[in-house]
This record gives structure tokens, sequence and C-alpha cells, in this order.
């Protein structure tokens, strides 16, 4: 196997009074697609934070195999820039023809190559996110963090976005975090299932991205009785 991209180890976060986390570990490898499943309040905000060096833990420690990796986060609110058109959201406005070029090229990478002069305004809530991850994907990043994305959308949106984002991932060979409430969206999506629970890991399924209804119901049903019940440690 690969050397990981970045390993946790026995990683604590304490706000004030407050033990967010305590004794997380786990790697991620490059590549693989990995969702973080549990219950809101259980910390996976705050290890998406820490892997992307927003914030620091109080104890334990990440290791990257690049220390100057270049990560990006998709948040579920879009953060366009409502005065840019769609490809100067992912240009930037620059006058570089090779940075125009690829964000003409990422514009149709997610689908949206027939809106390149309209404004994120006109796109409808799946649009718009297409659009997000176009523009983190142009900083072409190592690790790709994505929190809640999907959280605002209706289900059909968001079925298709999900299946949008697992082809796009697949398709540039992405390593991404996903953080998710929604069992079976992690199911869907992922290689790899990690639960989240009262601030550590406390389980880790393979995922069932690619496959079909059945082994997606029953990847679900077993991290959801984790989440629900019966915590086991890893
Ligand atoms: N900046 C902070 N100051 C104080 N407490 C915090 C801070 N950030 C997180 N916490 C606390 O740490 C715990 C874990 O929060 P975190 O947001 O990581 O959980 P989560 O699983 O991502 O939840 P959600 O799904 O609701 O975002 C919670 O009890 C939260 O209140």
């Amino acid at each position: 196997m690969a050397e990981p991209l970045l390993t946790l180890e026995r990683i604590g976060k304490v706000y004030g009074d407050k033990t967010a986390l305590h004794d997380v570990n786990f790697s991620i490898y490059p590549g693989e697609f990995i969702a973080l499943v549990g219950m809101s309040g259980g910390g996976k905000s705050t290890i998406l934070r820490l892997i992307a060096q927003l914030e620091q833990p109080t104890s334990g420690q990440i290791k990257y195999a690049d220390p100057n990796m270049v990560t990006r986060v998709m948040f579920q609110n879009d953060r366009l820039l409502p005065w840019m058109t769609n490809v100067q959201n992912l240009s930037f406005k620059s006058s570089d023809k090779v940075q125009q070029a690829r964000a003409k090229a990422m514009l149709e990478t997610v689908g949206l190559q027939d809106f390149p002069d309209s404004y994120p305004s006109s796109l409808s809530g799946g649009q718009k996110q297409r659009l997000a991850l176009g523009r983190a994907l142009m900083a072409d990043p190592q690790l790709l963090l994505l929190d809640e994305p999907l959280g605002a959308l209706d289900a059909l949106t968001r079925r298709k976005m999900q299946d949008s984002i697992t082809e796009i991932c697949q398709q540039q060979h992405l390593t991404t975090l996903l953080i998710t409430h929604d069992v079976e969206e992690a199911a869907r999506m992922a290689d790899r299932v990690i639960v989240v629970k009262d601030g550590t890991n406390v389980y880790e399924a393979d995922g069932a991205k690619g496959q079909d209804a059945a082994t997606i119901g029953t990847v679900s049903e077993d991290v959801l009785n984790v989440i629900l019940n019966t915590p086991q440690e890893v």
C-alpha cells in the first residue's frame, strides 16, 4: 500500500473546558475518498479544521507526507463572488491565458460550460455547488475537504450531485475527505466510512462507492447502528 498522505496520531482538541476531540487516529491514503459521519457535535468539523491547518491540535500530531500540502475546502455555503462571472470565479479575472484556458476547461469538468459569462446568482443551488467545486479544484489540491457541501440542496439535486462529485473526484484522481450527517450519502460516495462519535473515531467500514443499492443499504444500516447504538473501538 502507498504511504499515507497524512496520519492523525492521538489527536486531542480542547476549547476552554470543552473537549471536542480526544484520541483521534486514522490515515488518509492517496486517491481515496473518505467520509466522516456521525451525529452533530461529535467532532467532524473540528477534525476537518485541524487537517486543513486552520487550527492546531491541543495534543497529538498530524503527520503530512508533504508539509506544504495544498488543501482546499468546499463548504455548504458556496462562498462564490457574486460580482464576478462564473468563469471569473474560477480564473479570478487573471489575464494569464493559461489560467483563462484552465478556468474554461474546469467549467466543462463541472458541467457548466454553457454559462461562462453569467453570474452565480442565475445558477441553481446545485450549479452553484458545481462552480464552488470547480473553484476548489483550480488550486490542484492534494487533498479536497468537503464540509457538508450538499446539505442545503433538495433531495433529488443532492442525489445527482453525489454522483457528479464522486465521478469528478475519481476522474481527477483526487484524495477527498467528506463530512456529512447523511449516512447513505457517505456509503454511496466513499471508499471508506469513518464514524466519529463523542470526539473520537469509533468505527470504520468499507464504503459502497459505485456499488448497487442493496450494498449501499447494507453499509448504511451497519454504520447507522454504530452511530445510534453500539460503538466499537477501531
Ligand atoms: N470554537 C469552538 N469553541 C468551543 N467549542 C467548540 C468550538 N468548535 C467546536 N466546539 C465544540 O466541539 C464539539 C465538536 O464540534 P464539531 O463542530 O467538530 O462537531 P460536528 O460533528 O462537526 O458537528 P456538526 O455536524 O453539527 O457540525 C462540539 O461540542 C462543539 O460545541
